[in-house]
């Protein structure tokens, strides 16, 4: 556990359902806090479904090795923003992984030991959706260490029901939850800006007030953030004017409001 010795918080990411911009907004959030002057790791589990190397434009970087383990990928020269991704090990980035649990555990206890980070304020934990193997082995080999994990849900019923069975797990886990984020909420029209509530609205912020916990903030479905995804940019850096910028630095700033050791 020496290579997470200087690492001040460690954040997991969670969402009980798949697609609901998990992967975007650890990508986002972890640029956001970089640009607040924070030195951060972003570690990828989702051992099946790498996303974060392509979300950060990394896609034909490889890890290396040394002394103490594996050197993780940087996202620029200043080494603020390190990454590890099961992305970085495959000879072909297409190539499929299909492990069983006990390989996928053991691969998640070698990230978890033998990345050396240095020093972090804080590692993102981007995690596959739901509450499988990959999510147990986070927990038991970062207990010691988890600051607390976010949920993103999306405004809809059943989203929001997914996101009360990710709370009891971290309830059952003893990990504390930092608040929950309701991504796609509303439509930012390209014409006009204006943000159309497409699905049922406030869901996640009911459900923070609900359960007493935390609620980080709503950020609208933008193509525009799509777009800084494909391109593999921060959309604090890519736009000057967008609510949806102003939406993920509040987010970041709530988070930070929560989360500091
Ligand atoms: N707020 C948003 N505005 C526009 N597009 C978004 C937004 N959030 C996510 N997306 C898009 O939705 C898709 C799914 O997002 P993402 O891969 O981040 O979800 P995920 O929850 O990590 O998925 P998985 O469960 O597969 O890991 C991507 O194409 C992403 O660009
Ligand atoms: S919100 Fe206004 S500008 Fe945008 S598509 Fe609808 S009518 Fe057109």
């Amino acid at each position: 556990m020496e290579n997470l010795n200087l690492v001040k918080n460690v954040i997991v990411v969670l969402s009980g359902k798949g697609g609901v911009g998990k992967s975007t907004l650890s990508v986002q959030i972890a640029y956001g806090l970089k640009a607040l002057g924070k030195t951060v790791g972003l570690l990828d589990v989702d051992l099946c479904g790498p996303s974060i190397p392509k979300l950060l434009n990394l896609e034909d970087c490889t890890v290396h090795q040394c002394d103490q383990g594996w050197v993780p990928v940087y996202s620029s020269q200043d080494k603020q923003l390190s990454v590890m991704s099961i992305g970085f090990l495959l000879k072909h980035k297409d190539d499929p992984v299909i492990w069983r649990g006990p390989k996928k555990t053991a691969m998640i206890k070698q990230f978890v030991t033998d990345v050396c980070w240095g020093e972090l304020d804080y590692l993102i934990v981007d995690t596959p959706p739901g509450t499988s193997d990959e999510h147990l082995s986070v927990i038991e080999n970062l207990r010691k260490q988890i600051t607390g994990a976010i949920l993103i849900t999306t405004p809809q019923n059943v989203a929001v029901a997914d996101v009360l069975r990710e709370l009891t797990f971290c309830r059952k886990g003893s990990v504390p939850v930092l608040g929950i984020v309701e991504n796609m909420s509303g439509y930012i029209c390209q014409n006009c800006s204006e943000c159309i509530h497409v699905f049922s609205k406030g869901g996640g912020e009911e459900l923070a007030k609900q359960e007493n916990i935390p609620f980080l903030g709503q950020v609208p479905l933008d193509p525009n953030l799509a777009m800084c995804c494909e391109n593999g940019e921060s959309i604090l850096d890519a736009l000057v004017h967008s609510n949806t910028k102003d939406a993920v630095l509040n987010v970041i700033e709530n988070l930070l409001q929560v989360a500091h050791n």
